[in-house]
C-alpha cells in the first residue's frame, strides 16, 4: 500500500474541467482539494473514480489508472459523495455491511463482521448500530457514510466535504481518523471548505478554480494569503500557529 501514490497529469471534461498540471497525492499523506463553489472539486474526484466520463491521464502506484478495469478502479479509488443518500430503510449496521458486501459479494465471514464493527467504532456509531438511517441526524448520517467508506479499505480514499454536517468534535474525529489512515500508508484525498481544518491536516493541497488547477504542492506553499485570496476572492490574514501550521482568518470581501 505504501506505493499507492496518485499522479494526475491531465483531466478534461467538456467545459467543466481542464486540468493540465502535475498533481500528486502521495501515499501516506493527506491531500486537500480547495476551491470555491463550482470550482470542479467533485467533478475531479468523480473523474478519477471513473464516475464521470472524463479524459484522464493518471497513474496509481506507477500503473496507468485507465488500464484498470472499471469495477477495480472504483474499488481502488473509493469516492464518498457529498452528503445525501437513499438507503433510508436500512439500519446503520446493515448500511455499513452492505457497503462491504457490494465490494465482496458472498457469505458473511467473521472477518467481515469484525471489519464492520471496527468501522462503526471508528466513527463512534456503536450505540446507533440498530437505528434506521431515516431516523438519524445529518451529522450522524454523514458518519455512517464515512464508515461505509472505511469498511472497504480502498487504496485511495476520496472524500467530498466529509465534515460539512459535523460538530467540532466529530470534525476532528474524522480528520484524525484520516490522519491515522494516511500514517498507515493510505492515500487520502479530501475536499474541504473549512480552511483552518485544511491548514491543520493537509500535507499537500490542490487549489482549483474554474475547472483548472491554480496551485498544487506542499500545504505550506499553497496555503498563503496570496494564493487563498486569489482563489476565494476574499481578504485574508494568514499567521503561523504554535504548531507551525497556518492559521487563516477571513478579513472581508
Ligand atoms: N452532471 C453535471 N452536468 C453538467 N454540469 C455539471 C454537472 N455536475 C456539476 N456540473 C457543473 O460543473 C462545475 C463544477 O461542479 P463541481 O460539483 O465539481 O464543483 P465543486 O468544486 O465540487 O463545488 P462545491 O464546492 O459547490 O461542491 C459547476 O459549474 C457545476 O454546475
Amino acid at each position: 500500500m505504501a506505493t499507492d501514490t496518485l499522479w494526475v497529469s491531465r483531466v478534461s471534461l467538456e467545459q467543466r474541467l481542464a486540468i493540465d498540471a502535475t498533481l500528486v497525492a502521495p501515499a501516506g499523506s493527506i491531500t486537500v482539494l480547495l476551491g470555491p463553489n463550482g470550482a470542479g472539486k467533485s467533478t475531479l474526484l468523480k473523474a478519477l473514480a471513473g464516475i464521470e466520463p472524463a479524459r484522464v491521464q493518471a497513474s496509481l502506484g506507477g500503473h496507468d489508472l485507465m488500464a484498470l478495469p472499471a469495477a477495480e478502479r472504483r474499488a481502488a479509488l473509493y469516492y464518498l459523495p457529498q452528503l445525501g443518500g437513499n438507503q433510508a430503510a436500512l439500519s446503520v449496521h446493515e448500511a455499513v455491511l452492505l457497503s462491504l458486501k457490494t465490494l465482496y459479494p458472498g457469505r458473511l465471514s467473521d472477518e467481515d463482521l469484525a471489519r464492520v464493527m471496527a468501522a462503526l467504532a471508528a466513527m463512534g456509531l456503536e450505540a446507533l448500530a440498530g437505528r434506521r438511517l431515516a431516523s438519524l441526524s445529518g451529522g450522524q448520517y454523514q458518519r455512517v457514510a464515512i464508515a461505509q467508506a472505511l469498511v472497504r479499505r480502498p487504496r485511495v480514499l476520496m472524500l467530498d466535504e466529509p465534515t460539512s454536517a459535523l460538530d467540532l468534535h466529530q470534525q476532528l474525529r474524522v480528520l484524525e481518523w484520516l490522519r491515522r489512515e494516511a500514517d498507515a500508508g493510505r492515500t487520502v484525498l479530501v475536499a474541504l471548505h473549512d480552511l483552518n481544518l485544511a491548514a491543520r491536516f493537509a500535507d499537500h493541497c490542490w487549489l482549483l478554480k474554474d475547472g483548472r488547477c491554480q496551485v498544487a504542492g506542499e500545504a505550506e506553499a499553497c496555503l498563503t494569503a496570496e494564493h487563498l485570496e486569489r482563489l476565494f476572492a476574499v481578504r485574508l490574514a494568514v499567521e503561523t500557529g504554535s504548531d507551525a501550521r497556518p492559521r487563516i482568518q477571513a478579513l472581508g470581501l
